[in-house]
């Protein structure tokens, strides 16, 4: 067996230098998220968020990034349930951080941001995207809450589906719906020999959290 925590793999990725990355954070995120769909990564639209709750403690998990278009400008879209233990931490603290952990191409993005929830209609228009089954799944999870064993979950299950059994378009839980993260900060980090590795970051103004982002980007590098 392979003691993968004895190792010290070497990073051979590309140069990723200020020649070639794009003009705003979104747009290369685009790139870098083809890149990870080319190389056929399992959920390459897999992200982190980090999350604080009222007491100060971090909490972390992965959701899917579902579309970089906002209401309001270019924004990090990922659905949820606004009761989950994620929802209602970012109903005290919107400030969020997300890192894709695309390893496999040596690589990762960490946005910083602030978490909106989206204007009903696109939690709607989202939510009838949902396989019936997911819909189903919606309802009847009360995510993050204990269950006792797997059968009350089916019990549930079933429950939401005589609820609904007669109904073609299963409606959206009230407290389901989709967010738009407007970031704050971008970093693009490319894995590269010896650990001397590339972090180019965009960063703009976000005066408070309410207030859109002002400035332009600016572009800086980090040390490794
Ligand atoms: C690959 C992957 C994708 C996931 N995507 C989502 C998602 O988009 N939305 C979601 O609510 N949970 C998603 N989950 C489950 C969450 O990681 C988490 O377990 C759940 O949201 C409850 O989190 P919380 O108790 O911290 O609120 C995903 C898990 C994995 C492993
Ligand atoms: C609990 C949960 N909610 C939402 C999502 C993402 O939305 P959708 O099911 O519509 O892909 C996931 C994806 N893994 C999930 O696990």
């Amino acid at each position: 067996m392979t003691d993968s925590l004895a190792r010290h793999d070497d990073y051979d990725g590309p140069p990723f230098d200020e020649s070639t990355v794009a003009g705003d954070p979104i747009a290369q995120l685009r790139r870098w998220l083809a890149d990870a769909e080319a190389a056929e990564l399992p959920d390459p639209n897999a992200m982190v968020l980090g999350t604080v709750d009222s007491d100060g403690a971090p909490s972390s998990r992965t959701v899917l990034l579902k579309g970089l278009d906002g209401p309001d400008g270019p924004a990090l879209e990922f659905v949820t349930n606004g009761l989950s233990r994620k929802g209602r931490a970012l109903a005290l603290e919107p400030r969020v951080s997300l890192v894709f952990p695309w390893y496999a191409l040596r690589r990762q993005v960490i946005v910083d941001g602030v978490a909106h929830p989206a204007p009903a209609e696109l939690s709607d228009a989202y939510w009838a995207t949902r396989p019936r089954g997911s819909q189903i799944g919606g309802w009847a999870s009360r995510q993050s809450q204990p269950a006792a064993d797997r059968a009350e979950l089916e019990r549930a299950v079933a429950e939401a589906e005589r609820r609904f059994g007669d109904v073609d378009d299963v409606p959206r839980p009230p407290h389901w719906g989709a967010w738009f993260v407007v970031p704050r900060s971008v970093e693009f980090w490319q894995g590269r020999p010896s650990r001397l590795h590339d972090r180019l970051v965009f960063e703009r103004d976000l005066p408070d959290v309410e207030a859109a982002p002002t400035g332009e980007w600016r572009l800086l590098r980090r040390q490794p």
